[in-house]
């Protein structure tokens, strides 16, 4: 596998340069890389050590190619972005090594070719045209019961926090291009990390704001989401609200205990800032720290995940109640979505805010972080508020 990169001149809008409807992307503030073709693509198999596995192919696949990298920058040379699922148990993780990435990052852009260059032929972006919705696993109704339930669980002390998840069903006129979505959620979330993992079918489509870990050379950067109320909301309720900051606060310890093991230094701020969002704000810490050895982004991906802002606490037992009151496989959802080089740097989030596409269908997700005070009704109304993301990227 040859392996080029070029310095390239300012490219405009990332996004706009996507050929066909099986999409790579990570963008934020219209920065960062985007990528089609595929020089190679594997499934992670199911299971504990799917991480170790996953980073044992990458080696693999980057050791053996012929690098020509001049850039030398995060993201230049051959990259490979993935998906892994929420549940080490469920199937669908996915690495994927597109042939062309391109990337731009504080005024420098490059483009990356593996093997022969060939001419993407570009297909015309299509809008999805008019949308239905039906329930996914549970109703509204069952939904808020689940919730009901898992709050006499927490109060009965069988745990502290646990994050809940719905999903909605949305069926377009035609197939579904990644790219109208894609579009329309740079434009409207530019301080969400834009993503995209295609595939034949689909693939897995969002905006998140919550950054699980981003690597660049021994300096990692996290940033922990938990608490939500609406935008336009009074903030001085939010960091009043004792529910909130402690559900934020398991969050964060789940970030600092996972990051104690692997960093000499870790910076974890006493208090949370607010993030806000044309829909929502949240709690938000940005906790720093620098890396006692070379562990690679993956590795650092590894150990965090899932933490407390889409698992719970403590973290086994969260994993029980969720399997057993969502009533549904969440795949990608709330799993780690990103992008790794050659030299283990890279950027993932958790995939919030997103749907897997596949056809004309779109599976819509959204979770709550539910505590002992936790209200249904008010929960689904902040599961409604975080759906809002994916039915404007389907609706315009
Ligand atoms: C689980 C989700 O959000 C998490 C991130 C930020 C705030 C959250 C909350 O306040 O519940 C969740 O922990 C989701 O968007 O599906």
């Amino acid at each position: 596998m040859v392996v080029r990169t070029v310095p390239v001149g300012d490219p405009g809008d990332l996004i706009a340069r996507l050929p066909d409807n099986a999409p790579f992307a990570w963008v934020r503030h219209g920065d960062g890389l985007v990528g089609w073709g595929e020089a190679a693509r594997v499934t992670v198999p199911h299971g504990p050590g799917r991480f170790a596995w996953a980073r044992a192919w990458l080696t693999s696949i980057f050791r053996a190619a012929d690098i020509h990298d001049p850039v030398g920058l995060p993201g230049s040379g051959p990259v490979a972005f993935g998906s892994f699922t929420f549940d080490p148990d469920s199937a669908g993780s996915t690495l994927v090594v597109p042939k062309t990435v391109l990337a731009r990052r504080d005024g420098r852009a490059w483009l990356t070719t593996i093997g022969e260059d060939t001419l993407d032929l570009v297909t015309p972006v299509r809008t999805p045209g008019r949308i239905r919705y039906s329930d996914g696993a549970l109703t509204t109704m069952e939904w808020e019961h689940a919730v009901a339930t898992a709050v006499k669980e927490i109060n009965s002390g069988r745990l502290d926090k646990v994050v809940l998840a719905r999903d909605l069903i949305a069926t377009a006129d035609r197939r579904i291009d990644p790219r109208a979505l894609l579009a329309r959620l740079a434009a409207r979330y530019p301080e969400c990390y834009t993503f995209s993992i295609g595939g034949p079918a689909g693939g897995l489509v969002g905006a998140t704001p919550e950054l699980l870990v981003r690597h660049t050379g021994r300096a990692i950067e996290s940033l922990v989401l938990a608490g939500t109320s609406p935008s336009g909301a009074d903030p001085a309720e939010l960091f009043g609200s004792a529910k909130n900051r402690y559900e934020h606060a398991c969050a964060v310890a789940s970030v600092r205990d996972a990051l104690a093991t692997l960093c000499g230094t870790l910076d974890v701020p006493d208090d949370p800032e607010l993030l806000v969002l044309p829909n929502v704000q949240h709690l938000a810490s940005r906790v720093t720290g620098r890396l006692s050895d070379g562990a690679s982004v993956l590795d650092v991906v590894a150990a965090m995940h899932p933490t407390a802002a889409v698992g719970g606490t403590p973290t086994a037992t969260a994993l029980e109640v969720i399997r057993e009151r969502e009533d549904m496989d969440r795949g990608g959802y709330a799993g780690p979505v990103g992008w790794i080089d050659a030299r283990g740097d890279g950027e993932w989030g958790i995939a919030l805010r997103c749907a897997a596409i596949t056809g004309d269908r779109a599976r819509l997700f959204a979770g709550c972080g539910i505590m002992g005070g936790s209200d249904p009704a008010g929960e689904l109304a902040e599961a409604q508020a975080k759906l809002r993301v994916m039915r404007y990227a389907l609706e315009g």
